[in-house]
């Protein structure tokens, strides 16, 4: 049983055009609806998995109002706290080819009493739980240290705990010794302050968040796959996908087939890479299902070339 917490969730509407230039009136192809936050999506992957999990949000106004009937509909097993900010918006340009342009919402301030009750609804469904994954963006009024306050209570009860987040709240976290952080190609560059253009400098990079504390690191690489360094040592692999339809959620996807394969070794990042891929090959941010996965399409590089310039 997995838990994720999601401070800053989303409704997140995807718009798939054939081309998108500046200033003009667009008209759309197709519109979607999801519902959406990283940790949610982690959520959703897992459901979509067979893998039990509970989804703790914050939901406030009409739009956590619908961000709950759409979650309700997925069938996933919400615990929401209901706050004063109303729930943001977040849009998805899509052109063909899986190019997207996101405008994310800054979403709703939460107050101290807000965040003291995600708190307990965190304590009170974690008692079964074999991970918490702490997910996404902080809304304003949160501090940075929320994710490194997460660790700590979590890790106490014996749990396992996963971030996926950024910036300074990322870099926050990491004295807290996270089991496992999630950073993208940027996020890493950002937080080790220089850029990462080879596979070695994520390497490098990732040695330096396990030295400031993070057990685990799985970076996500977009086109050129993922990367884990543990305590096991440095693994890669990539699953190449022809037809990219929606990379959005594709992390999320990543992490929730990491943590439901245990997490570690070859087979956990293998699995990773195959939920990633179908997250890919799917529209807006559809959660794969079984079916959805391939496991063929993965490669898994114990020997990884360093050298190897990253494509995206
Ligand atoms: N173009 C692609 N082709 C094949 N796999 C891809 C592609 N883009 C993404 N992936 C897969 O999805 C994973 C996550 O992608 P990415 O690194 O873009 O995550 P992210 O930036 O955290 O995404 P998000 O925040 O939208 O969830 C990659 O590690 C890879 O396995
Ligand atoms: O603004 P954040 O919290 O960094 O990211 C939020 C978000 O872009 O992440 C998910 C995809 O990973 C989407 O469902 C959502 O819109």
């Amino acid at each position: 049983m997995i838990v994720t917490v999601t401070l800053n969730p989303s409704l997140d509407r995807t718009i798939e055009v054939d081309v998108l230039t500046r200033g003009e009136m667009i008209r759309a192809r197709s519109a979607r609806l999801d519902p959406g936050g990283k940790g949610v999506n982690v959520s959703r992957a897992l459901l979509a998995g067979h893998v039990t999990s509970t989804a703790v949000v914050t939901v406030g106004g009409p739009e956590g109002d619908q961000l709950r009937r759409l979650l309700a509909a997925e069938g996933l097993a919400v615990r929401a706290v209901p706050v004063a900010g109303r729930t943001r918006s977040n849009v998805t340009i899509a052109e063909p080819g899986g190019v997207v342009t996101k405008l994310n919402e800054p979403g709703g301030r939460l107050s101290d009493a807000e965040l003291a009750e995600v708190a307990e609804a965190v304590a009170a469904e974690s008692a079964a739980a074999s991970w918490v994954a702490g997910c996404g963006s902080l809304p304003p009024g949160v501090p940075d240290g929320i994710y490194a306050e997460l660790c700590r209570r979590v890790a106490a009860a014996g749990i396992r705990v996963a971030i996926d987040s950024s910036g300074p709240a990322l870099l926050a976290a990491l004295p807290a010794r996270p089991d496992l952080v999630k950073p993208n190609r940027e996020e890493l560059a950002e937080a080790v302050g220089r850029p990462v253009d080879r596979l070695a400098d994520v390497v490098e990079a990732a040695h330096e968040l396990r030295a400031r504390g993070a057990r685990g690191v799985l970076v996500s690489l977009g086109a050129d796959g993922a990367l884990l360094v543990d305590d096991d040592g440095v693994i890669a692999g990539d699953a190449p996908v022809e037809r990219p339809r929606s990379t959005v959620g594709a992390g999320d996807a990543l992490l929730a087939g990491f943590l439901a394969a245990g997490a570690r070794g070859p087979r956990a990042l293998a699995a990773a890479l195959a939920w990633g891929a179908a997250a890919v090959r799917l529209p807006a941010s559809r959660m794969p299902r079984h079916s959805d996965i391939r496991h063929d399409i993965v490669r898994i590089r114990s020997r990884p070339d360093l050298d190897k310039p990253l494509v995206t």
